[in-house]
């Protein structure tokens, strides 16, 4: 198996292309905040396809790949079961997902079952890059004008979220540490006492209607928590969008390449490449400010005693560094947008 694709398309991918059969499969937000960024990524990296209105599938072609479009939270358990090699999604369905899987490896324990989880095809999944969009955070809210004002108050509450196993990871840890430090020396009780209500969405709106006492929802702005009269008290997991694929992927050199172009437009989205001419006594303290990826391309000029840089430099930087260009006598700048990268 070669470690990069080296474009020999498995056989049956070749002898019929319009089939899922040698296809790896790559699972994509078919709905959400995600859907576009991913979509965005997909056309910078190449990977060509139609989706058809209504169709979850949809084969690329020009590469052995099938696209499926599922619900963001449930593309870790297809990743983690290997049912699909790779998938974009938020870590914070990739942590719900393996809290889930840690739920159901107590429950057998406790239970007596000898019988592995890993039985049941359930592997896990490894994170390869985070994508850098869907920024957000999973928040414990409580209403902003009530009485509940830090997380222990809600020990043994009513509690609304989509995130049922990150919820009760987060409250059987809070009741630990209470208990803990009320007791004297008793062993803290092994039972959750908070309840966890689970809700599939407008969460926000459960506080208002009487369901739960507090919240755990995704905060990004915080204008949904702010127009709900909530306010947050703690952060359960922060999260962003992530490349994620199964423990043995199909077609491991496939992963590999969809991986390296990923990153390559990654890179060019958050770089741009500087370039401008200095004279050469000021080299030195111009190649500081623009050191690059690696280092600065130097060449020299038609001009006895100056020299050319180019430099790639990090989007969010570039005024500040124009300016500190311009102060050790740095002229002709000019930046550029990078369409796209291999960098090592
Ligand atoms: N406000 C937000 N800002 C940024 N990213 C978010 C935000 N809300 C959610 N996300 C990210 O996007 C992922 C998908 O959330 P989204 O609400 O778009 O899903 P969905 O599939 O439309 O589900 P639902 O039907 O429950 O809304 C989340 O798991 C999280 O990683
Ligand atoms: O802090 P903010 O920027 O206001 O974003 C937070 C909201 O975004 C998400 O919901 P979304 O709008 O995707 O819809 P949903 O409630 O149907 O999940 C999340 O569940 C919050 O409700």
């Amino acid at each position: 198996m070669p470690l990069y694709y080296d474009g020999d398309l498995h056989e049956s991918f070749a002898n019929n292309p319009s089939s899922l059969e040698g296809r790896l499969l790559f699972a994509v937000p078919k709905k959400g905040r995600l859907l576009q960024a991913a979509l965005d990524l997909l056309q910078g990296a190449d990977i060509q396809f139609r989706r058809e209105s209504r169709l979850d599938i949809a084969l690329v072609k020009n590469l052995p790949i099938a696209l499926v479009f599922l619900p963001a939270a449930d593309i870790p358990t297809f990743v983690g079961e290997g049912r699909v090699s790779l998938g974009i999604t938020g870590q914070d369905t990739v942590a719900e997902h393996a809290a889930s899987v840690e739920a159901m490896r107590r429950e057998r324990a406790e239970s007596g079952q000898s019988t592995p989880v890993e039985q049941d095809n359930v592997q896990g999944c490894e994170e390869v890059m985070d994508l850098g969009f869907g920024s957000c955070k999973l928040q414990v809210q409580v209403p902003e004008k009530g009485q509940y004002v830090k997380p222990s108050d809600l020990i043994g509450k009513n509690i609304g979220t989509s995130f049922v196993h990150l919820a009760e990871e987060y409250f059987a840890a809070l009741e630990r540490d209470v208990d803990i430090s009320e007791s004297n020396g008793e062993k803290p009780a092994k039972k959750l006492r908070t309840k966890i209500i689970e809700l599939s969405g407008s969460v926000e709106a459960a506080c208002a209607l009487g369901v739960a006492d507090g919240i755990v929802d995704l905060v990004e702005s915080g204008e949904t928590m702010k127009a709900a009269g909530l306010k947050a008290i703690d952060t359960v997991v922060s999260s962003s969008a992530v490349l994620i694929r199964s423990k043995n992927p199909s077609n491991p050199a496939i992963v590999n390449l969809i991986a390296s172009r990923i990153r390559g437009v990654i890179t060019a989205q958050k770089y741009v490449l500087c370039q401008y001419n200095v004279r050469r006594e000021s080299l030195p303290a111009a190649a500081k400010i623009t050191p690059g990826k690696r280092a600065p391309t130097i060449n020299a000029l038609e001009e006895e005693g100056w020299v050319a840089v180019s430099s790639m430099v990090e989007k969010k930087k570039i005024a500040t560094v124009m300016d500190e260009l311009t102060e050790v006598g740095a002229q002709d700048i000019l930046v550029l947008d990078i369409a796209n990268t291999r960098t090592g």
